[in-house]
């Protein structure tokens, strides 16, 4: 992959251990993440996704393995590489006394080659809170304020650890504008989070972290084999639910097409990669709206 660092992998994770007391939270976890690639990563609460996103961002010492971020161990890196990297800290309450628009100044000259702070402002949608103090903004606007702090740096890598956990739907999708702009620009990007779409969207590819280990990983459509499923063609027919599992589902709706004039209540169902990313944590997955043997029975 061709960025403007290079080819030198940005993320390189091998057997990756933290424990707190008795808990196992990071548990040989294996990762490498290219320059300029955006990867997710997703896993139910208390997989150990915020832990490991800490200790690359040198927050969390670990007690064994390999971590490189930007080619240095982030336990021992300096200053520089620190101005390399975003940050998006969950929720801090410093400053919050100041303005958006004096957080986001003040937070661009620690850096030596800034975003424009009100370019960022726009960006996030913060615009009409310029001059509002940080504390009185909602949850979702002090989320965006967050993010507009992790990136005004101009970061090679960004950290988003649960961007978009209380925006509206509106910001969110403004917040996944700006995430492809942080693509074309080169960014590397490493994400968690619970929003299957959001990762769908946003991801080159996607890793699975369960009990602190990567259990699959894939690009979006390929996760799990999910690209390889058979789809499912469902219709009515005489008053009766009938479904064909295929490879070929335009031929088989061709077929159906050629005896109704309008197939009564035609479905092609294919599996989500909530489907999938659901049937990874059971250890089992199943294709979308396939039925459960007994409805399946029922249907016969
Ligand atoms: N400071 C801490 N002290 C003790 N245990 C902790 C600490 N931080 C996390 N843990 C435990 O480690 C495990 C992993 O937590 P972590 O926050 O990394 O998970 P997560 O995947 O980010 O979860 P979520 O999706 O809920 O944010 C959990 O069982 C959690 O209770």
């Amino acid at each position: 992959m061709t960025t403007r660092h290079g080819t030198a992998p940005a993320i390189e994770v091998a057997g990756l251990r933290k424990r707190y007391g008795q808990k196992q939270a990071v548990d040989g976890l294996d990762l490498q993440v290219a320059a300029g690639e955006i990867v997710a990563i997703l896993g139910p609460n208390g997989a150990g996704k915020t832990t490991t996103v800490e200790i690359l961002e040198g927050y969390r010492h670990r007690d064994d393995g390999h971590v490189r971020v930007l080619g240095e161990d982030p336990q021992t890196a300096g200053r520089a590489w620190r101005a390399r990297i975003g940050v998006v800290l969950q929720g801090t309450n410093d400053l919050a006394e100041a303005s958006v628009g004096e957080l986001v100044r003040h937070f661009s000259r620690f850096y030596p080659d800034p975003r424009d702070p009100d370019e960022v402002i726009d960006a996030v949608g913060l615009r009409e809170k310029v001059r509002v103090r940080a504390r009185q903004l909602s949850g979702g606007q002090r989320r965006r304020l967050d993010v507009a702090l992790g990136i005004v740096g101009r970061p090679d890598l960004v950290f988003l650890d649960e961007p978009t956990t209380g925006f509206d739907p509106q910001a969110r999708r403004s917040f996944w504008d700006l995430v492809e702009s942080l693509r074309t620009d080169g960014t590397t990007i490493l994400l968690t989070t619970h929003y299957l779409e959001e990762a769908e969207r946003l991801a080159d590819r996607v890793v699975v972290v369960a009990d602190g280990r990567v259990v699959a990983e894939g690009t979006p459509d390929d996760l799990g084999g999910r690209g390889a499923r058979q789809a499912v063609v469902r219709w009515v027919e005489d008053g009766a639910v009938r479904e064909v599992r295929t490879d070929t589902p335009t031929r088989t709706v061709a077929e159906l097409a050629a005896r109704f004039d309008e197939v009564p209540e035609l479905q092609v169902l294919r599996p989500t990669l909530e489907d999938v990313y659901l049937g990874l944590l059971q250890g089992a997955t199943a294709p979308a709206g396939e039925p459960t043997d007994a409805k399946q029975e029922a249907l016969r």
